[in-house]
């Protein structure tokens, strides 16, 4: 899994003090990432140890670990999360950019059908303001038109390319991801919902207003905010 952001050590004690809240019988949301593997593998020692839980991915790398640990999987279509526990690319007031591994759409889904929706993050992550460029998903035919349109509300779009293959990442969804630098965000809802409303857009990357709880780690400690 690609790491990002700060130390190891950090994004571990957040990851695994996350998943100390799963309990017997609770269906997890799990999310993508560095920080959040730190949490799928400690519920996977803990589903080894007895603890009866199932979870539900949010990508085919998030899938891949959790039946590497041995955590039963389900879906949405037969289980509402108690919980989800996902990283964040940044994190200010609550509200995230995700999407750095292109796996904010099915992120999104997973962790709003959660009752409680627990951020993992390192120190790294925390900003006063959202400046963070925001990933878009879209539809490959609408890669132009969305293009226009962010422009249109002030961004600066860029396609992101694959690092190992030519061309663009095409994410699980079979669709494209555009970066799109908006600079200091003031008020994020508000792109949010213009953001949701492009035609051909996915599914974009702020977070506004889901998260509940925010585990920060950093080399000594984890400290827990609430929304
Ligand atoms: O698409 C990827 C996700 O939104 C990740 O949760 C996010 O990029 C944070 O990942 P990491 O914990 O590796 O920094």
């Amino acid at each position: 899994m690609k790491s990002t952001g700060g130390s190891d050590a950090a994004k571990r004690r957040a990851g695994e003090a996350a998943a100390e809240q799963v309990v017997d019988g609770m269906v997890v949301g799990l999310g993508t990432g560095s920080t959040t593997a730190y949490a799928i593998r400690a519920l996977g020692r803990a589903v080894e140890a007895g603890l009866d839980i199932r979870g539900i991915p949010t990508s085919f790398q998030s899938r891949a670990l959790a039946r590497e640990v041995g955590i039963p999987l389900t879906t949405l279509d037969d289980a509402t999360p108690d919980v989800a526990i996902d990283g964040a690319d940044q994190v200010a007031d609550g509200d995230l950019v995700k999407g750095g591994g292109a796996a904010h759409a099915r992120e999104k889904v997973v962790d709003a059908a959660a009752d409680r929706f627990l951020v993992v993050a390192d120190e790294s992550k925390r900003a006063d303001r959202l400046d963070h460029s925001i990933p878009v998903e879209v539809l490959p035919a609408a890669a132009t038109t969305v293009e226009a349109a962010v422009r249109d509300l002030g961004g600066d779009p860029t396609l992101r390319l694959a690092e190992r293959k030519d061309g663009p990442v095409v994410t699980d969804n079979g669709n494209l991801v555009l970066d799109c630098a908006f600079g200091a965000l003031d008020a994020p809802g508000d792109l949010a919902t213009r953001l949701s409303a492009l035609p051909g857009c996915v599914e974009h990357g702020l977070f506004v207003g889901l998260a509940d709880e925010l585990y920060v780690g950093d080399d000594e400690d984890v400290t827990v905010e609430r929304y």
